[in-house]
């Protein structure tokens, strides 16, 4: 038995939700540049959850539900009152999140209906609670969604209480569509992993947005923030990534397990992120951006990947810098409950094997003779 480090390249499922075969990426067969340039972020849901686009109706049906199942508990929304006010936001997600299964009465109802359910809950909750989260932490009250809006308008709703623009709702819209599913990313694998025990679908969501949380993963974002923080300016973006190429640190956002040849979702996040940029006056995180991509490409061949130009994009749509990791979540949720669904209409127990690298042969040896 001959360990492959990080699973790399291993074929663990089989799944039709997506795709990514020669650095295409496809949601259920349909081209993510195609989806990113037509497509709202609940017909790429319903896509994910149902297998095909919805039709008008059924877009509307699935609103209407999201409407419905929006409302966090009280008594949830209370314990996030009691979170220290400096905890990790991720963190904060991932207690929230489980504390909703306790006021679910379907949680333990494992069919295929309610399970459904749950899932849509689950997309209508999450950025609930997280801008309920960001608002308590500054001493504000949450504020309810609105009927009929989206998901990215409810979400900039929930967290500002204003009206949010419709530049800003489009560019939000377009960024959950594109963070919606990966085939078996990390997050992806923990959730399918977790419910092929036949555990419930919020212990999935759970374990999905523990493995989100770090900087390998959707934690990326928030660090590609940092380094730009830490840039400044573009007269110091040479000095800082050749620092950094010369002690073999690793820049934030470059590079992927499956993609070699570039990220397709990222051209589309460096187009809003010039646009949005143009719309405030203000190129600076766009053109420190390019230039990173420029020096880290030509010397290390590595090119950016989604959670890259998504930093320049949040920041200057005013979003908070440790809120783009929990954004990621309220998209990558629609995935991972797809994935979680699909896992459970043909489950296996998923145990691998590990190559032995201790002692051969030792004997117990009693506490008095240590
Ligand atoms: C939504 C997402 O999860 S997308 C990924 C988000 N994560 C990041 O942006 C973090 C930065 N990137 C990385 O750490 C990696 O590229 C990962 C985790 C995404 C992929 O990791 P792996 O497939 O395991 O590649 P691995 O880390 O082995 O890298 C291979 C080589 O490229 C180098 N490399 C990979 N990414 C980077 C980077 N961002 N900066 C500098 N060097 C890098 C590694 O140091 C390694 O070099 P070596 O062979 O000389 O040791
Ligand atoms: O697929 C991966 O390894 C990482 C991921 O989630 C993505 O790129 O969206």
């Amino acid at each position: 038995m001959t360990a492959i480090k990080g699973l790399e390249g291993i074929v663990a499922t089989t799944s039709s939700i997506s795709s990514i075969i020669d650095g295409i990426l496809t949601y259920r067969g349909i081209n993510i540049d195609d989806l990113a340039e037509n497509a709202l972020f609940e017909e790429v849901a319903y896509l994910l959850w149902y297998g095909k686009l919805p039709t008008k109706t059924e877009l509307d049906g699935l609103r209407k539900q999201l409407d419905e199942f929006a409302a966090i508990p009280a008594e949830v929304i209370e314990a996030i009152k009691l979170y220290p006010k400096h905890t990790n936001s991720m963190a904060a997600l991932r207690t929230a999140i489980s504390s909703l299964a306790l006021y679910d009465e379907e949680a333990g109802d494992m069919s295929p209906e309610a399970n459904q359910r749950k899932a849509i809950r689950l997309q209508a909750q999450l950025p609930a609670v997280i801008a309920a989260f960001a608002r308590i932490r500054e001493g504000k009250e949450p504020v309810a969604p609105q009927a009929g809006g989206s998901v990215a308008s409810n979400f900039l709703y929930m967290l500002t209480g204003e009206a949010p623009d419709s530049v800003a709702v489009k560019a939000l819209d377009q960024a959950l569509v594109l963070h919606a599913d990966h085939e078996l990313n990390a997050s992806t694998f923990a959730a399918r992993v977790t419910v092929a025990t036949l555990s419930d679908i919020y212990s999935g969501v759970v374990a999905a947005i523990g493995a989100l949380k770090g900087p390998l993963h959707g934690g990326a974002n928030e660090a590609v923030m940092v380094m730009l923080e830490e840039i400044g300016s573009p007269a110091n973006v040479e000095a800082y990534i050749n620092g950094k190429l010369t002690n073999k640190e690793k820049i934030m956002g470059f590079g992927h397990r499956v993609y070699k040849d570039g990220d397709p979702r990222a051209k589309h996040l460096q187009k809003m992120s010039r646009e949005l940029g143009e719309r405030i006056g203000n190129m600076d995180l766009y053109n420190m951006s390019v230039k990173i991509e420029s020096l880290v490409t030509g010397q290390k061949g590595l090119k950016p990947n989604v959670d890259f130009y998504s930093a320049s994009v949040y920041t200057t749509l005013k979003i908070p810098r440790d809120l783009f990791t929990p954004i990621f979540a309220i998209s990558r949720v629609s995935g991972w409950t797809a994935h979680i669904l699909e896992q459970y209409e043909n489950n296996r127990l998923i145990r691998p094997r590990a190559e032995y690298t201790g002692p051969a042969s030792a004997k117990y040896v009693p506490i008095d003779q240590r």
